[in-house]
Order: C-alpha cells, then structure tokens, then sequence
C-alpha cells in the first residue's frame, strides 16, 4: 500500500509567471516564501516571481544554490527555518527544483514547482535527485502542491536544455521493458497504469519529433514535451517509486555521472543510456539514435565530455548503483570485452 499524492493545481500556459502569487495563494496561505533558484537565466526568473509575491504582501526571500546536494539542502533548510517561511518555490532546472522539493521535504512545508526548462520529468514528481543523500539516484520528498509551467518561459531555454528533456522522455521505453522484466523474473510489482502513462510520454516525443528537429523548436512541441514531462512524474506518483521512469538507461546516465563527475545534462546522458538499452531489449535502437540526432542531442560519447575508457568504465558498473532494481544489466552486468563491443557496434565514439 501506498498513498499517491499528487498536486493540487498545474498551471500551464504562456505568459503565466506574472500571475503567479495568485496561484501560489490559491493553494497555500502564505505571508512568508522562501524561492531557491540557480545563479543565471533563473535567477532573472526567480526575481519575476519575488516580485509577484511582494506585490501581493508576501514577504520572499531568495537563495541561489550551486548544486543538487545535501549541503545546499541544509542551507536552504536553515534560511526556511530563519525566515520562518510558510512555502518553499523551487524556480530553475532539475537542480534547484530537486533542492527546493527536498528542502521543503525536510522542513515539512509547502512546495512549489516552477520549472523555466523542459529538461527534466523531476517538474512534478514527489522524488528529488540530492547527489550525496542516496549515492546518485533520487529519493522521496515532496509532491509539489502546485506547478507553475510558463511555456514561453521554457521556450527560451537554450535548445540544448529542450532536446535534453526529450532524451529523458525517450527513457521511458527501456525504463517500462526494464519494468516488465522484473515483474516478469522476479514477481516485482508491475503497474500497468503507470507504466502505460510513463509510455505515453515518450510516444509523444517520437509523435512530435520532426518538430524537436526543427531550428527553432515550436511552442506548441514545447508545450507537449512539458506535459509529458508532468505526466511522467505523475505517473512516478502513481507508482509510488521512480520505477517507471527510470531503467537501465538511467543506471547507465548514473554510471557516467560516477565515473565522469556529472559530464553533460542529464537527459543528455539518459538518451544516450537508451540507445544502449534498447539494443539489449532487441528494439529498435537504430532509429531512436537517428532521431536524438535529428534533434540535435548527443548521439556520441564524446558529445557528452566522456571518453572511451570512461565509458568502459561506466557500463561495467552501471549494474552496481541500484542492485535492489532489477533491469536488463541482471546482476553481472557488462564485462569490459563486451562494453568495448557495443560502444563499437553502436558506433558511439
Ligand atoms: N526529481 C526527479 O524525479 C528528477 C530529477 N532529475 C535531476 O534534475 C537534474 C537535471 O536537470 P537539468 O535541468 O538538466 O539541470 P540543471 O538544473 O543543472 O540545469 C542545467 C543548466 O541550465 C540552466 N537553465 C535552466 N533553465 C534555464 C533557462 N530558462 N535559460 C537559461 N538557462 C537555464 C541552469 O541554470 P542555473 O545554473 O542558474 O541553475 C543550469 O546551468 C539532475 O540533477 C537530475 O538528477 C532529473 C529527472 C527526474
Ligand atoms: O531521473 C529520474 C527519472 O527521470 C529519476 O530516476 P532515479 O530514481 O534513477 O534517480
Ligand atoms: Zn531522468
């Protein structure tokens, strides 16, 4: 048994950051917000939204952190408790979104989700990636009360950010094959629902991939990789785990942040774990592959900063980060004769 809390209200829409203290009242009595935020581009977006709530008489304070780890948790954690804010709004990418949801995790308050990139389905999931808590792979924190999405917002990131939430979308095949594995070798629990919703996702991606190729991506493609992006951590929600989000590709995407200290975006590294897994489910990996590179995502090791013997490295362990999920790795994982094969017959250097 679990309890599947999702959040009250989605906001999603252009132009919709300007309004957001009236979202943010509609859903939590506040007179005090604590808004953690990145140091560039985001921080321009945090202070949009400082000065909603100042408008409205909600007293804000903004803290930029640096990282997704557990320090930067603790001293959003101190500054909550100081202020003593009522809500904590996460305004930025993956990064700050993961700190402000474990913060407010931690300090049992509100959180607010207001992503300014589609590069991550972590927007409205109750998980939260904090690089030292649980090695690299997520834990559990809070469900976002409300998410705020501003399409013409995300629009603007750079295209690189875009494509990368693609990738982690087009996670989701091997994610739910992985799933289905272990339901069927070792009697895990497998949800269908979840699981069909996680494959939605990225269907939408492959549906609407012609668009992400484009030179400039169009907002309405932007607008579906953000719902997709949503409908991913629901489904994440649902689940109860990240379970259908996240397969082997995704232990190989940890393995490289491991081995190569965090390299490239993580959807990025996820997309190019999912050409490999795919090719170990016996899928079609060729035209995945083909499409993240139309769209101009990294196909080639050496278009996410790793090396050969890096990449080695990585595959050989990618088993090791989560030995409780089981996957298509199995628990032996790859030999280093048989990671030097495939890096070749995928031609990813
Ligand atoms: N909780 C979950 O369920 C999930 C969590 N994740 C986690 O999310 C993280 C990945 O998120 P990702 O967004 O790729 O990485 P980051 O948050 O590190 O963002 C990458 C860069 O993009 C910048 N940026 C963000 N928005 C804009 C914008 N609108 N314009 C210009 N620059 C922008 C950031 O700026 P700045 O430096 O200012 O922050 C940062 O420099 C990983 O840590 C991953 O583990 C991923 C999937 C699911
Ligand atoms: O990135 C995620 C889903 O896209 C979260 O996955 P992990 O639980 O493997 O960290
Ligand atoms: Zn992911």
């Amino acid at each position: 048994m679990h309890e599947i809390t999702l959040p009250k209200r989605f906001v999603v829409g252009g132009n919709v950051l300007e309004k957001v203290s009236e979202y943010v009242l509609s859903v939590v009595q506040c007179s005090k917000a604590l808004i953690v935020t990145g140091s560039s581009e985001t921080a321009r977006y945090a202070s949009i939204v400082y000065d909603g709530l100042r408008d409205t008489h909600v007293d804000s304070w903004i803290v930029s952190v640096k990282s997704s780890t557990i320090g930067e948790v603790n001293r959003v954690v101190e500054v909550v408790n100081e202020v003593e804010a009522d809500v904590v709004i996460g305004v930025g990418g993956g990064k700050a979104i993961d700190v402000a949801k474990y913060s407010s995790y931690i300090a049992a308050k509100p959180f607010v989700s207001i992503p300014t990139a589609p590069s991550h389905d972590g927007i409205a999931s109750p998980f939260a990636s904090i690089k030292d808590v649980n090695r690299v792979t997520s834990v559990k924190a809070s469900t976002p009360v409300l998410v705020v999405a501003d399409v013409n917002v995300m629009a603007k990131a750079p295209r690189r950010n875009i494509v990368a939430g693609c990738g982690d979308l087009i996670g989701k095949f091997s994610a739910v094959l992985d799933w289905r594995l272990a339901h069927k070798l070792r009697g895990e629990y497998y949800g269908d629902y979840a699981a069909s919703l996680s494959l939605l996702s990225a269907k939408h991606i492959v549906k609407y991939s012609k668009m992400f190729s484009a030179r400039q991506i169009p907002l309405e493609a932007v607008r579906v990789l953000v719902e997709a992006l949503i409908s991913s951590g629901i489904a994440m929600a649902i689940a109860g785990s990240t379970r259908p989000a996240s397969g082997s590709e995704h232990l190989i995407a940890h393995a490289i942040d491991v081995v190569a200290n965090f390299p490239a975006l993580h959807g990025e590294e996820v997309g190019i774990g999912s050409i490999i897994a795919l090719y170990l489910h016996g899928k079609n990996w060729r035209r995945i592959k083909k499409m993240l590179s139309d769209m101009g995502a990294p196909t080639k090791i050496s278009q996410i900063n790793v090396s050969r013997e890096q990449m080695v490295k990585a595959l050989t362990i990618a088993h090791t980060i989560r030995p409780e999920r089981y996957t298509i790795l199995g628990e032996k994982g790859f030999s280093e004769e048989a990671a030097e094969k495939i890096i070749d017959a995928l031609e990813l250097v």
